[in-house]
């Protein structure tokens, strides 16, 4: 049986799932068994589709292609228009819904509130989008349980590379004294593109173009982004119950390219580094640029490459590397949490 999608959201990771889904869907059924189906699509500005018996991705893609809107997707029978997101999660015959609207920095809404309606609607929820994981873990977790329903974020952290799940599982049973990594693909980008020469602006500009950056990018330059990471996995992770205002946060706006060129005559690079302890008695994270010497594993990532070193008591410290952006790798995200549903996994 086909399992049914809702994509709240539409932007570039929505179509990246959607490619995803397009192209590889013969393959994934034949491998895992597993279908997944694309029923409902509602965006703020593209507007919204919903089809009970499955929507057609080319027909979406071409409706796009048009003027960027899904008005043009042809009528049909059964085929229904201009379904906000509440109504869309809570109408839709979908298993799962897909939640990829902006990250809210401050509230983390209007998706807290859309996955408890996914969750009260007995539908399972996947996500990159940060907010609900950063600032509502513990409630929306126990109301996933509650309803029986699955809750899953892989792509909340370092989009594609495994960061929240690999402890959660290939290091389960260790204790975790030290997190420490880059979290963000944008300001890696920035910091490296300056160690050539340019400026904080024209980096970003590139970043955005390469789907890197956030919405409002000023989550990224001032280390929110990175802020919310560490949340997540303080909390998920280690269960510390960490909020937002028990991390200290600076961003990477107040590099100047003098200080770049400073730290190389010195041999070293400047890094935006999330860092997570625990001393047993307590937690503490922060979100702070490091001037990080050449024989520090972090100061070898460049680009919108992110790195995170997990300081393990029986396996030693593991380092994974890999992306931390990108249209992609973060679809690729929400699909190993959709075939982690389908087979029952963490
Ligand atoms: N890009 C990346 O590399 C990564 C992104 N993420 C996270 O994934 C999420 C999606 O990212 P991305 O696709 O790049 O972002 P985009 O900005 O490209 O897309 C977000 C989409 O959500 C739509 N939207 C916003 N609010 C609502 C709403 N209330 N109801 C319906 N649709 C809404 C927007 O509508 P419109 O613009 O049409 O008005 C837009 O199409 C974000 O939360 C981001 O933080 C996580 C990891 C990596
Ligand atoms: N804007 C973020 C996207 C992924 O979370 C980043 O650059 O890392």
């Amino acid at each position: 049986m086909a399992h049914k999608l809702a994509f709240i959201g539409f932007g570039g990771v929505g179509r990246g799932l959607a490619h995803i889904i397009q192209d590889r869907g013969h393959s994934l059924k034949e491998t895992y068994g597993t279908d997944f189906q694309i029923v409902s699509i509602s965006d703020l500005y593209k507007g919204s589709l919903h089809h009970p018996d499955g929507l057609d991705i080319q027909a979406v893609f071409d409706s796009l292609e048009q003027d960027g809107t899904l008005y043009h997707y042809p009528e049909q029978d059964g085929l229904i228009r201009d379904w906000d997101s509440l109504t869309t999660i809570e109408q839709s015959n979908a298993d799962t819904m897909v939640e990829i609207t902006f990250t809210d920095v401050h509230t983390g809404q209007p998706a807290i509130d859309h996955c408890k309606k996914a969750f009260s609607a007995g539908k399972n929820a996947v996500m990159t989008n940060k907010g609900p994981v950063a600032l509502a873990y513990t409630e929306l977790n126990d109301m996933a349980a509650e309803y029986n329903v699955q809750f899953k974020f892989e792509g909340t952290v370092m989009s594609g590379t495994p960061a929240v799940r690999m402890p959660l599982t290939s290091l389960a049973g260790n204790e975790i004294s030290q997190i420490r990594g880059i979290f963000n693909g944008t300001t890696n980008y920035i910091l490296s593109r300056m160690e050539s020469g340019m400026t904080l602006d024209d980096a970003l500009k590139e970043a955005q173009e390469q789907g890197y950056a956030e919405a409002d990018p000023t989550s990224d330059v001032e280390g929110w982004d990175v802020l919310y990471k560490v949340i997540i996995l303080a909390n998920v992770v280690m269960n510390a119950g960490l909020s937002k205002d028990d991390v200290q946060c600076e961003g990477i706006t107040t590099l100047s390219p003098e200080d770049i060129q400073q730290a190389a005559s010195e041999g070293k690079k400047w890094k935006l580094i999330g860092k997570i302890k625990n001393d047993q008695e307590k937690v503490t994270a922060s979100v702070l640029p490091e001037k990080v010497p050449q024989d520090d594993p972090l100061a070898g990532i460049s680009g919108a490459l992110n790195a995170v070193t997990y300081e393990c008591d029986l396996s030693g410290p593991v380092t994974l590397m890999g992306a931390g952006a990108g249209i992609p790798e973060t679809g690729f995200a929400l699909l190993i949490d959709l075939i982690n549903i389908e087979r029952n996994h963490v």
